[in-house]
């Protein structure tokens, strides 16, 4: 096997090496050992040193996929690179890399976690940073590797804490969806996070780049969605609107639920991509009413606020008749329409439990192991102090993940565990 030019890393993670970001290997299927440590329990993770080259050719015969992923991406330096080996062609493939990538740290480790995804540990590297899921065949790759025509993987980072579906607000212009939601991070500023949107528009009076939008030349936005940075787009009122697949990462990163303000045309493309979201349209009271908001706002042209009328009819149909609206909501009495959207986004007194103890910083021995218990990924230190049991047990809870590329793979819950003991009582529990 040789290295495609221009890598700058080993193929295998070398633990003496650890402070230098090596590369590891993963295949998508079959078993391995560490050397010195057993993997017999649960799934067999897909984590390869360099004593392990003939089980690594073994796995490779299997599965003709081989991913390679460590040292810096030759595009983005900053970044952890990921190149596949197609064992039956024997060719490098340098694939599309979607997402936010993570960026190099003191080594890693890779677990295949599931048919479709790897997940990968960074030593060395803050909680918040520790877990990020590489997605290899998931629905949003397959769809992804079809829209581009190229070999696709996608990053997403694992976040912790409790897992809410983020929202997406639809509605004709001058309904009301941008007031509510604002009424809505007023009360609960550390729950709720907004995704800024792209536009091609020109700011508004009061608008700032970068917080109500992110506003854009039209060449510039049509060349990343090309790139693949967008979850969803649509000319919208003669404008150009999108969702980065960043801007929902970024308040997913902040352990917010992400709401989005977009067209039912940018719903439906949320409804079909593999983000997984609650759907509310807002109604209005009646056509003149919508009339009579959008003018009292007085930030449309006469012209433009005859076209938004004119695009409000035919939303309003697809709202209530498209299947792609989980809520609806009547905005005639602001106060009323708000408590009817606490309501259905369960605001109501719901207390959600403390967080366990989690480490600072995660530094992993050079010989530690990993395995997968039922839905915990059990790290575990296999150098305690003499006579005393490890009190460097990793413990990852991936019983409550939730979503995944485009956006943060969400509900990953991280602690620390005293001693193997612990560990097996926590489990039971
Ligand atoms: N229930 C309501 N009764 C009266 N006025 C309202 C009500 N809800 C919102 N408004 C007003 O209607 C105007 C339009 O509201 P808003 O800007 O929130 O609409 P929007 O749906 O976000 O529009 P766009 O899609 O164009 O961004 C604002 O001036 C707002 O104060
Ligand atoms: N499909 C998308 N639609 C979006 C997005 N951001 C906003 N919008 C919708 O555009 C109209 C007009 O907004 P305005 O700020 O010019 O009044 C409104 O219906 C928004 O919901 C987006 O990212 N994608």
């Amino acid at each position: 096997m040789r290295m495609p030019h221009g890598i700058s890393c080993n193929l295998f993670y070398h633990p003496c090496d650890i402070f230098h970001p090596k590369a590891i290997t993963a295949c998508t299927k079959g078993e391995s050992r560490i050397a010195g440590t057993d993997f017999s329990m649960g799934e067999a993770p897909a984590f390869f040193v360099d004593e392990l080259q003939k089980d690594m050719e073994m796995d490779l015969i299997q599965n003709p996929k081989a991913y390679v992923i460590g040292g810096a991406c030759e595009e983005s330096p900053l970044s952890i690179g990921v190149q596949i080996f197609d064992q039956s062609t024997g060719e490098w493939i340098y694939p599309t890399v979607l997402g936010t990538k993570p960026k190099p740290c003191k080594g890693l480790s890779a677990v295949l976690f599931s048919e479709d995804r790897i997940l990968i540990t960074k030593n060395g590297s803050t909680p918040d940073d520790f877990a990020w899921f590489l997605e290899v065949d998931t629905q949003y790759v397959r769809q992804q590797k079809k829209i581009l025509g190229t070999e696709v993987v996608a990053w997403s980072k694992g976040v912790r804490g409790y897992a809410e579906k983020p929202v997406v607000i639809s509605g004709p212009s001058g309904v009301g969806k941008g007031t509510l939601i604002s009424m809505l991070m007023k009360e609960y500023p550390s729950m709720f996070g907004f995704s800024v949107s792209h536009t091609t528009r020109a700011p508004r009076a009061m608008e700032k780049d970068g917080v109500h939008y992110h506003f854009i030349e039209r060449s510039a936005m049509e060349k990343e969605i090309e790139d693949g940075k967008f979850l969803e787009f649509a000319s919208v009122h003669g404008n150009l609107y999108g969702t980065s697949v960043e801007a929902v990462e970024v308040v997913a990163d902040d352990g917010k639920r992400c709401i989005l303000d977009i067209d039912v045309q940018g719903a439906r493309s949320v409804r079909a991509s593999s983000l997984e979201a609650i759907f509310i349209f807002v109604c209005p009271p009646s056509m003149e009413e919508l009339e009579k908001r959008l003018r009292a706002r007085g930030t449309e042209t006469e012209e433009q606020v005859r076209k938004r009328l004119r695009n409000a009819k035919a939303e309003i149909e697809q709202g209530q008749s498209s299947g792609i609206f989980d809520h609806m909501l009547y905005n005639d009495n602001l106060e009323e329409c708000y408590k009817s959207l606490k309501k259905l986004l369960g605001l109501d007194g719901t207390v959600t439990a403390p967080p366990k103890s989690s480490p600072k910083v995660v530094d992993l021995p050079m010989d530690h192991s990993v395995a997968k218990i039922d839905h915990r990924i059990i790290i575990n230190s296999k150098t305690p102090e003499l006579g005393k049991p490890s009190t460097n047990m990793i413990v990852l809870d991936v019983s409550s993940l939730k979503g995944g590329a485009p956006g943060r793979t969400r509900g990953l819950d991280i602690y620390t565990m005293d001693s193997f003991l612990d560990g097996l009582a926590g489990i039971n529990h």
